[in-house]
């Protein structure tokens, strides 16, 4: 399905509970990524996943792209939908967009999930060399790389079949949405304004995830007023998907609590 300002997405579950489940993924992910959340978090919750700009089925942008950029595309896509308040769940890329999306529209964030994200990816050079070669050498060239960052070893050794789904995944997201988008996460610098983020915020950790280490997941947590703080073990990057009964039972205690 796509909403009329252009991101597509997809609603499971029970629209009559209040405010829906927003989950925002990874950069070169699309809305399957969820997967596990949508077949864990449906069965009591509204769960809308959506697929960020230039990934899956929504359109590339076609000039140059801010974190906030996607963040207005988010709630222009929630507005067309008349979700007035949202339970917003945010992985990496996706977590970046949910503190922009709270700080630009703390009425419409009842609750923030900030999974295995930052509030500055680190320096903007080794995302914009990231670009150019998506340009030059498609997203394709990148896959086995990021896929080898979102999956323990042990995990990825025990699921080859998981891996190559998430290694083709990435491989067709689109080359400019993804290079865009990389430019987007260059740019991105949330640490002077997180003490602004007034939604009770669950922040998420990987032990074991070697792109947003747990320090960030620490710097967010101490930063964002009303926050608790959750590493798990046994998770890299994607720790959504490696460990989702543990993501899943923490999304749904937050969310009960608000
Ligand atoms: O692909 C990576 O290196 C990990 C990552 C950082 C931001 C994001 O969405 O994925």
């Amino acid at each position: 399905m796509t909403a009329t300002v252009g991101l597509a997405y997809e609603r499971h579950g029970q629209q009559t509970h209040g405010a829906p489940i927003v989950l925002l993924g990874p950069l070169g992910s699309d809305r399957s990524v969820w997967q596990p959340q949508i077949a864990g978090l449906a069965a009591a919750h509204d769960v809308i996943a959506v697929d960020l700009p230039g990934h899956g089925e929504s359109p590339a942008p076609v000039r140059t792209y801010t974190v906030a950029d996607i963040a207005d595309d988010v709630a222009a896509l929630l507005a067309a939908l008349d979700v007035t308040q949202a339970h917003i769940v945010g992985l990496s890329l996706g977590g970046a967009t949910a503190q922009q999306l709270a700080l630009a529209q703390p009425d419409t964030v009842r609750t923030l999930t900030l999974v295995c994200t930052a509030a500055r990816f680190g320096a903007p050079e080794p995302w914009v060399d990231r670009a150019q070669k998506v340009r030059v050498e498609a997203t394709a060239s990148l896959a086995d790389g990021v896929v080898e960052r979102w999956f323990t070893s042990t995990f990825a050794q025990r699921n080859p079949a998981i891996v190559d789904r998430m290694r083709a995944m990435v491989s067709a997201t689109s080359d400019e949405g993804y290079a865009a988008s990389c430019e987007a996460i260059a740019a991105f610098d949330s640490r002077a304004n997180l003490g602004s983020i007034s939604a009770p915020t669950l922040v998420i950790g990987g032990a074991a995830d070697s792109a947003t280490p747990p320090e960030h997941q620490r710097f967010l947590a101490d930063q964002i007023p009303d926050s608790r703080l959750q590493i798990l073990d046994h998770a890299a990057h994607l720790a959504s998907y490696e460990q989702r009964s543990a993501v899943n039972a923490a999304v749904i205690e937050h969310v009960a609590e608000h």
